[in-house]
């Protein structure tokens, strides 16, 4: 970038900020049509635009920049986010918008009206119309539709397209490869193929549509279908006309790199298509098995087996519980976080641990805690919770406070546990100071409930 450019862009982003604090509505929000990466730029001592119009009391610019999605867990140089600016400045009707979701909080653990948040592979593109997986007329239709979108899986791992020669890890940089019928129709063909009904897409602005339309004119969306083949990855790749095409390795870390919609698409169909590799057979009586269903049930072929008879959760996908939790200190001011052998070096998060069957969220936080650190837990709240697809987890994300705080580690499970404290932790996560340790990527929700509790109690 040469510096006219940069020069340019400062120009753009000062503009932008004085907007804000002057609380020019309209003149923020053409900026933003123009320049959406705008909303969350910063300026002098890392103030954001919803902290100047946070600190000057624009009720309505902050409306919009949150409407927008504009990042309001961020904090200045002096550790300060919107809400506590706010607050301070007692512009007490923007400090409840701000506070209405997490950061709000006053005492250890926030009022639980905590507002739906989304994390990274739950976001739902497709509607899964789960009553149309029975029509069988209706979705073999669909297989040959020549708007129908297929993905393709090998070993589990979704063909993508790269945008960038080297080893980045941004949000966005992979896409998913879309097929048509006709590239993927021998793969069809083949017994040991497994096939998914994915969903419809979502219609963007039904209301759009003008009252002269009938309802019959206007064309339903694409359906999407997801395809596991064990045919040679090198053969599969050959099918796809655009470059830099591969099935990534290493899920764990690859598959961040897609963007939000494509994410909750391939949570779906890696988690269903991961079930089916490994129920092949009947776990009740060990019979071949076959799909049913647009791939969301697999019945045994034995007529006697007691899978057919009375409910049995063997036939359908498995989803398995996590509790994942940010321990508190009794202090309020430190966190407890762990870290595994397996970590990247210096890598620190959130304790988790899979809920045992008649257990509640509750006590597998306690349980898990103390077992891994010894560590005791009282109070527990729910936050969020994240579609884990390595292979189908669901990461149910609290808050938890300690009740007692000496550390024992469980060396089976985990290496290491300390208290950080809370400005360590902001210094590492918001200002990429130098430090031993790191957190896991935003996409995760480890890296999300660290935030969170960042967010709620910050000091003035
Ligand atoms: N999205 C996120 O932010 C994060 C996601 N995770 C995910 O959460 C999951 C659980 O975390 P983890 O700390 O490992 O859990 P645990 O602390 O429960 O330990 C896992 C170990 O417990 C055993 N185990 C007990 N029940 C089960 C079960 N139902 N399924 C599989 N293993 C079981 C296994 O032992 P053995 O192998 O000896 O049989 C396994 O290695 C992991 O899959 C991890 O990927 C974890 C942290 C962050
Ligand atoms: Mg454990
Ligand atoms: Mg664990
Ligand atoms: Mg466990
Ligand atoms: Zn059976």
């Amino acid at each position: 970038m040469t510096s006219l450019q940069l020069s340019a862009k400062e120009e753009m982003v000062e503009k932008f900020l004085d907007t804000a604090a002057r609380g020019d509505l309209s003149q923020v929000s053409t900026l933003l049509s123009h320049a959406p990466s705008l909303i969350n730029e910063t300026g002098y001592s890392g103030w954001t635009a919803l902290m100047l119009a946070a600190r000057n009391g624009h009720h309505h610019v902050v409306e919009k920049l949150l409407s927008l999605g504009c990042d309001k867990f961020t904090v200045n140089s002096s550790s300060q986010t919107a809400y506590d600016i706010a607050k301070f400045w007692g512009h007490r009707h923007i400090a409840n918008l701000l506070s209405r979701s997490a950061d709000g909080c006053r005492r250890i653990l926030p009022a639980a009206d905590l507002s739906p948040q989304e994390n990274y592979f739950g976001r739902e593109t497709l509607d899964r119309l789960s009553r149309k997986r029975t029509d069988k007329v209706w979705l073999e239709t669909k297989q040959s539709d020549s708007d129908t979108i297929y993905i393709l899986f090998s070993n589990l791992s979704p063909m993508v397209s790269t945008s960038q020669e080297d080893n980045s890890e941004e949000q966005g940089d992979i896409k998913l490869c879309r097929f048509r019928y006709e590239d993927v129709r021998d793969l069809l063909q083949k017994a040991s193929t497994v096939m998914i009904f994915l969903g419809m897409e979502k219609m963007k602005n039904p209301s759009s549509s003008t009252s002269s339309q009938t309802v019959e004119s206007i064309s339903e969306p694409p359906v999407w279908f997801a395809i596991n083949t064990d045919e040679d990855a090198a053969a599969l790749l050959k099918r796809c006309r655009g470059k830099n095409c591969l099935f990534p390795r290493s899920p764990n870390r690859d598959l961040l790199k897609l963007n939000e919609e494509e994410a909750g698409i391939v949570a779906q169909a890696r988690s269903v298509l991961a079930w089916h590799n490994r129920y092949s057979f009947c776990p009740t009586c060990g019979s071949s098995t076959h799909l049913e269903e647009g791939g969301y049930k697999r019945s045994c072929l034995n007529s006697e087996c007691r899978s057919l008879k009375g409910v049995h959760n063997t036939c359908y996908p498995r989803v398995d519980p996590v509790v994942i939790m940010l321990v508190i200190h009794p202090d309020e001011n430190q966190c407890l976080l762990g870290r595994k052998k397996v970590f990247p070096a210096g890598m620190f998060s959130c304790l988790a641990g899979f809920v045992e069957p008649g257990e509640t969220m509750e006590e597998a936080v306690r349980r898990e805690v103390e077992e891994e650190s010894g560590v005791k837990v009282g109070p527990v709240q729910y936050v969020s919770c994240q579609p884990w697809p390595m292979p189908s987890n669901l990461m149910i994300g609290c808050l938890a406070v300690a009740i007692s705080t000496d550390i024992k580690v469980d060396e089976n499970e985990i290496e290491e546990a300390r208290w950080f404290p809370r400005q360590q932790v902001i210094d590492s996560l918001f200002r990429g100071a130098r430090s031993a340790f790191i957190f896991p990527p935003r996409q995760t929700i480890a890296h999300q409930l660290i935030r969170h509790w960042i967010c709620m109690n910050s000091n003035l």
